[in-house]
């Protein structure tokens, strides 16, 4: 019989005592993966007894794996089980998932102060200290940043202010398309939309078209996409550390911040280069002006942080690379979607096009024109609910324990707005798979714009909601009309609408997988621009 074993017997001590010294490490591994087991089987049920519904989570990891491949529609599927208040753990982190628009009503309407905080994480504290609007915490250097969006820069004054270069834009864009479906084949249609969106952001942003099609423009467009590319494929890396702190020396080792402050350093670089910062700062402070009507560098150059101090490089450069990079992809895939719905809903198309031939005619789409379309407003809400662009929203964190539902939460919960799940959500929308713009004409209006509705959500909500809202309601809808007027748009040989591949990826916006190769011909209306 060996000395452990007591049958009978007593124990003799001492020699557990030397075998647990000399086992130490395997002991103490089997008590924790022991606890860890037990936390797993139990934890469901003890420790989360005031806790929403949510799947069982994993030991260490917790629910993890539910933000893998496409967590939109996973967290969608998980809360038809588990209901529109949905609890997870991200390794140590509390998490919640909103699916419902009842209980996103009451979140917002209730402690919209307290959920307005963002989480950080390794790549924003990295590539630009927190310190952009879009990854600030809620305090006062957000406050400021925002109140100058809102009061200078994304202002109905301002809007107005560029109706005409707006214009011009969007004509030298046709044409070029025109240009190259004609000598090069087929055009990615995400790309134009891109370059078209970036183009007219940096003509409020330095008063001029920075991505031209010579040498210098489409070096230009090359490096800011180049680096675009790289930032969402960092911030779309899981850093096990930013869930389990324990982690931390692993993410030191792989020299993660190093190489995601590289990338600011990069971006803060090309961001210079386009503003030409050194020498509008210097024109600044000797009172001179560029000799054009404001742009936003005007503006940022005479703001004030929430300190007094005036802005400087750094947040300046921040601030335009923020507006720049949340409002052009995002706002590219939407229309790129819409086009393709239409292309596969010929129906839907010829109802549009009837609708613009009435109000527009024959003559060049006026802003004033959007007013009186009803129908495409209404296939642009269908866009916005089956594919929303950013369908998880940006993650929140509480700044402060709250209540929702009858639980409470602490500070530190993280808080993911499923829009896709209260988009797709049948009890509010029938067939929600189904792309139906007549849903919008019919019952009881669902706007966008107004705190009112939590039922169509596309730009989140409350007070830390889209900061370029204002500008994305008026081009969105502006760029279509142009191009639904102007453009006949047919696919490559071989390719019918129906084959065409509706999958989209998850980053920071939600594209199509396969970009849409377009032949684009001018209708009618094209000898216009
Ligand atoms: C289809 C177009 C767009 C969609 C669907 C969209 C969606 C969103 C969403 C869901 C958020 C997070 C809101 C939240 O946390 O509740 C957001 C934030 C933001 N958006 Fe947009 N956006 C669009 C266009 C734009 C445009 C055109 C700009 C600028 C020109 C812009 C700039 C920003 C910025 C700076 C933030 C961060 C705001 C903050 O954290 O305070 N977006 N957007």
């Amino acid at each position: 019989m060996g000395v452990l074993e007591c049958s009978g017997a007593p124990c003799d001590l001492a020699a557990w005592k030397d075998v647990l010294v000399e086992n130490f490490g395997k002991v103490a591994l089997t008590v924790v993966f022991a606890a860890c087991f037990a936390k797993y089987l139990f934890g469901a049920t003890v420790g989360r007894r005031k806790l929403p519904p949510g799947p069982t989570p994993w030991p260490l990891l917790g629910n993890i794996a539910s933000l893998s491949g496409l967590p939109h529609r996973s967290l969608e599927k998980l809360s038809k089980q588990y209901g529109g208040l949905m609890y997870l753990a991200l390794g140590s982190v509390p998490c919640i998932v909103i699916s419902s628009a009842e209980i996103a009503r009451e979140l917002f309407k209730n402690v919209d102060m307290i959920i307005s905080n963002r989480p950080g994480g390794c790549f924003f504290e990295n590539m630009t200290g927190c310190r952009n609007v879009t990854a600030a915490r809620y305090g006062p250097h957000w406050r400021k940043l925002r109140m100058i969006a809102a009061s200078e820069l994304f202002t109905q004054k301002r809007l107005d202010a560029y109706k005409k270069s707006r214009l011009t834009e969007i004509g030298t864009s046709i044409k070029e398309l025109f240009v190259q479906s004609e000598t090069q084949g087929p055009v990615d249609l995400h790309m134009w939309l891109h370059r078209l969106l970036s183009n007219n952001l940096s003509r409020v942003i330095i008063n001029e078209r920075y991505f031209g099609t010579d040498e210098k423009g489409m070096a230009d467009a090359l490096e800011f996409n180049n680096c675009t590319a790289l930032m969402f494929a960092q911030a779309g890396e899981v850093v096990v550390s930013d869930f389990i702190p324990w982690f931390a020396p692993l993410t030191k080792l792989q020299r993660k911040g190093d190489s995601y402050h590289r990338t600011g350093q990069l971006t803060m670089a090309i961001m210079r280069k386009m503003t030409n910062l050194d020498e509008r700062r210097k024109l600044h402070t000797e009172g001179r002006s560029t000799g054009k009507q404001e742009d936003f560098v005007d503006v940022l150059l005479r703001s004030t942080l929430a300190d007094g101090a005036p802005f400087d490089d750094e947040i300046i450069l921040l601030t335009l690379m923020d507006i720049l990079v949340a409002g052009t992809d995002t706002s590219a895939t939407t229309i790129e979607w819409t086009i393709v719905e239409l292309l596969r809903h010929p129906e839907c198309m010829r109802k549009v096009r009837e609708e613009l031939d009435s109000v527009v005619g024959n003559r060049l789409v006026k802003e004033e024109d959007l007013d009186n379309m009803p129908y495409l407003n209404a296939v642009l809400k269908e866009t916005f609910r089956l594919h929303p662009a950013t369908p998880l929203g940006l993650p929140r964190e509480a700044s402060q324990p709250f209540q929702l539902q009858g639980y409470t939460f602490p500070a530190g919960t993280r808080l993911f707005i499923n829009q896709w799940a209260i988009h797709h959500d049948p009890a509010i929308y029938p067939d929600p798979y189904e792309f139906k713009p007549e849903r919008f004409l019919e019952g009881a209006e669902i706007n966008i714009v107004g705190d009112s509705q939590y039922q169509l959500i596309p730009f989140g909500s409350g007070r830390r909601n889209c900061l370029g809202m204002p500008m994305a309601v008026l081009v969105i809808p502006l760029l279509l009309c142009h191009c639904l007027h102007s453009i006949d748009f047919s696919l490559p040989k071989g390719q019918e609408p129906k084959d065409l591949d509706m999958s989209e990826s998850f980053g920071v916006s939600a594209p199509k997988t396969q970009p849409l190769m377009i032949y684009a011909k001018p209708r009618a209306a094209a000898a216009l621009y």
